[in-house]
């Protein structure tokens, strides 16, 4: 066998590393899945101050998981310690909403660790820093974090809605009984909450028009019900939010913007900043269908737009509004 070749180690920041997606995820970055097995990882696990601890105690794990791509390991409460030369930043921390709070306490309290988080990487990050945001509402908690980190581009800030497109891509598979490496294009537009819009108006199955194998009732009602509540249904059935698939969402999207995508005719789903494209205003963090070109997300282009999808694109994009005019009145952006 040749001798491996390592490249330079990618220096990755995750918040919220001692909550239940980092115990999950540090360990497959940790393996190499989302870096590939040919890149060291230096990790730097951010926390809130109560639970460094517990942070510590993860930290332990994964040295003791023994990887050779793990050049380093580093646990701290201090997002400045934390960001300085990250080249990946994974934003899970988040104010969970907490039982009779209102909507402007939940806003408010991820105004103060996304505010601060965007001046740290603003300030200390690496030139080439991209930000994925998990922690919900993670659409507007990236908006927050942009509009603190100025010299950062655009382009770098990204909420996760993968997610929501493995989820859309697998319903429509089990419905079509298909293998899901058969499904394209599925998109996922908007907010990522229960306004988001599962589309697979331009998606094909096997290379056939998907709408015209499942039929538009079924499309535009139970599909999208499942696929903008499963987040909920999963919270019921296993007394918890998603865990292990969000952590499968983060690797994927890290890696698929890095390596490309299995076919490059398809595409996959993000929220990212939008220019105005498709009718959504500028700024809002919108997800759109997209595709890695040289590590950037782009948005596809030129997609046909019925009736049926301006609507539900429009209602989702409302609810974006709204929370922006929500963090603009606070002044948090
Ligand atoms: N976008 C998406 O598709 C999904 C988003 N989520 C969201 O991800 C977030 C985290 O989920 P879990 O890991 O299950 O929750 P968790 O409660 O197990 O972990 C969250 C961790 O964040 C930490 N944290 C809080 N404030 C922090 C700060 N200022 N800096 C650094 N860390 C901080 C907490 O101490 C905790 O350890 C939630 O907001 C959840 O709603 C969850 C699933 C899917
Ligand atoms: O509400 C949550 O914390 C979980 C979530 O975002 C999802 O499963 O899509």
């Amino acid at each position: 066998m040749e001798p491996t070749t390592l490249t330079k180690p990618a220096t990755l920041t995750l918040s919220g590393a001692a909550g239940q997606i980092g115990y999950s995820l540090l360990f497959r970055v940790a393996a190499g899945e989302m870096f590939g097995p040919n890149t060291p990882v230096r990790l730097r696990m951010l926390e809130a101050p109560q639970a460094v601890r517990a942070a510590a105690g993860v930290a332990m794990e994964l040295q003791d998981a023994a990887s050779p791509l793990v050049a380093g390991i580093e646990v701290t409460a201090d997002p400045r310690v934390a960001f300085e030369g990250a080249n990946h930043a994974i934003l899970v921390g988040a104010r969970p909403r907490t039982a009779g709070m209102e909507r402007s306490d939940l806003l408010e309290g991820n105004g103060a660790i996304f505010g601060p988080q965007g001046e740290a990487l603003n300030d200390v990050a690496a030139d080439d820093i991209r930000v994925l945001v998990i922690g919900n509402p993670a659409n507007t908690n990236a908006m927050i974090a942009a509009a603190h980190a100025p010299d950062v581009p655009r382009d770098r800030f990204t909420a996760l809605t993968r997610l929501d497109h493995n989820r859309a891509v697998a319903q429509l598979a089990a419905r079509t009984s298909v293998n899901v490496r058969e499904i394209k294009r599925v998109t996922i537009w908007g907010n990522h909450s229960r306004t988001q819009y599962p589309d697979i108006r331009h998606a094909t199955v096997a290379g056939r028009p998907a709408l015209e194998m499942v039929g538009t009732e079924w499309a535009e009602g139970v599909f999208i019900e499942t696929v903008a509540q499963r987040g909920g249904a999963i919270i019921e059935a296993r007394g918890g939010s998603s865990v292990a698939s969000t952590a499968t969402a983060i690797i994927d999207h890290v890696r698929d913007r890095r390596f490309g995508l299995s076919d490059p005719e398809d595409w996959t789903s993000t929220a990212l900043i939008s220019d105005g494209s498709y009718g959504v205003p500028e700024g809002l963090v919108c997800s759109y269908p997209v595709r890695p070109v040289d590590g950037r997300w782009e948005i596809v282009q030129g997609l046909a737009i019925d009736e049926f999808s301006r609507t539900k694109i429009d209602a989702s994009v409302a609810e974006l509004e709204e929370e922006r005019a929500a963090v603009q009145a606070l002044g948090l952006i």
